[in-house]
């Protein structure tokens, strides 16, 4: 019996991830895995069947297996709004799922504590996350992107009593879940700059914030507040992305403007912070979003403005600038 030998007893999967193999000379083995990507339960599985096999190997008293820890470069990405009810949320999904298409390994967090729909929007309404080791597990959305919500935690109705303190320590549970191999971590944050924002920002600290508006004037000036909040704390403003901006009726094809258009993009000018794009008012983005299926999901006209706010995201993300 040597190295070799008890490298070749172990399973194929686990094999490839040995970093490091020892082999002692009363017969104890000591066994490094690289743990990249796995997640807590797979890393207990692995770190069980790789104890097995190699017990399992003739003149072997005792195998002690250590399999190290991810280290995967994940990156926090915070979805801000102003104001209540301007897409923010729709905007995440479809942000998230354009992403997963484009390649990235993308997780979201729903720490939208007055409204989480994250589990509407992405299918997982049925889904109750486990812990492993007081670490939550992220459950699987559409296209399987890991997600975690409030909505997963609160029970119905109760979401009032979450909030302030509570809500904010449910934050960081969120945000310390065991993500396993995603990179790049969406949150839907609660409108406005109340507690939870700042438990994001002075805690945990996004990498960067995309901000979301309508273009109407109220809206606009929540929306100039919330831009201010995180670059004052030294969090970069990815951008700025106007939602139901125009809108074509479905009957005559004529287009309006319910709440005006293009202010997003004038007051991004004005903070000089980059504009992402605009996102019309259409029946079938809500419609489709609603049913769990955000339509960046599939190619077609409903689904081209979010993949667009999304390359640009993904520029930013590639560059830590805009291309
Ligand atoms: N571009 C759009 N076209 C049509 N409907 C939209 C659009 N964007 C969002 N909606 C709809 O508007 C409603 C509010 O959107 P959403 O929940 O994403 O907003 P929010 O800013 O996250 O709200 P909250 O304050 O609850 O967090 C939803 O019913 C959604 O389907």
């Amino acid at each position: 019996m040597d190295e070799t030998a008890l490298r070749s007893a172990l399973p194929e999967n686990i094999a490839y991830r040995v970093q490091a193999l020892k082999l002692a000379e009363d017969g104890g083995v000591s066994v490094v895995l690289d743990g990249t990507g796995l997640g807590a339960a797979e890393r207990a599985s692995f770190e069980q069947a790789a104890k097995q096999a190699i017990e399992a190997v003739e003149g072997v008293s005792d195998a002690r297996i250590a399999v190290m820890a991810d280290r995967v470069k994940r990156r926090f990405i915070a979805i801000g709004s102003g104001k209540g009810g301007v897409g923010k949320s729709t905007l995440t999904a479809n942000l998230a799922v354009a992403l997963k298409r484009m390649g990235h390994k993308v997780g979201v967090v729903d720490a939208d504590v007055y409204g989480p729909s994250q589990p509407t929007l992405l299918a997982s309404e049925k889904a109750k996350p486990e812990a492993i080791d007081r670490t939550l597990q992220p459950v699987a959305g559409t296209l399987g992107i890991p997600m975690l919500s409030m909505g997963h935690l609160i029970a119905p109705g109760k979401a009032l009593a979450w909030r302030g303190l509570k809500a904010a320590g449910a934050l960081t549970e969120l945000i310390e879940a065991d993500w396993g191999d995603a990179e790049t971590i969406l949150i839907d944050l609660p409108p406005g700059t109340g507690d939870v924002q700042l438990t994001m920002i002075q805690k945990h600290r996004p990498d960067g914030a995309v901000i979301v508006s309508t273009p109407q004037d109220l809206a606009l000036i929540d929306a100039a507040r919330a831009g201010q909040l995180f670059e004052t704390a030294g969090v970069p403003v990815i951008g700025l992305v106007e939602n139901m901006s125009g809108y074509q009726c479905p009957h005559c094809g004529e287009f309006s403007d319910p709440f005006g258009q293009g202010g997003v993009e004038s007051i991004a000018a004005r903070l000089e912070l980059p504009f992402l794009g605009r996102i019309p008012l259409t029946m079938d983005i809500r419609i489709a979003s609603d049913a769990g299926n955000p339509p960046a999901a599939e190619d077609g006209a409903t689904g081209a403005p979010f993949m667009a706010v999304a390359e640009k995201l993904a520029n930013w993300l590639k560059q830590g600038k805009h291309g």
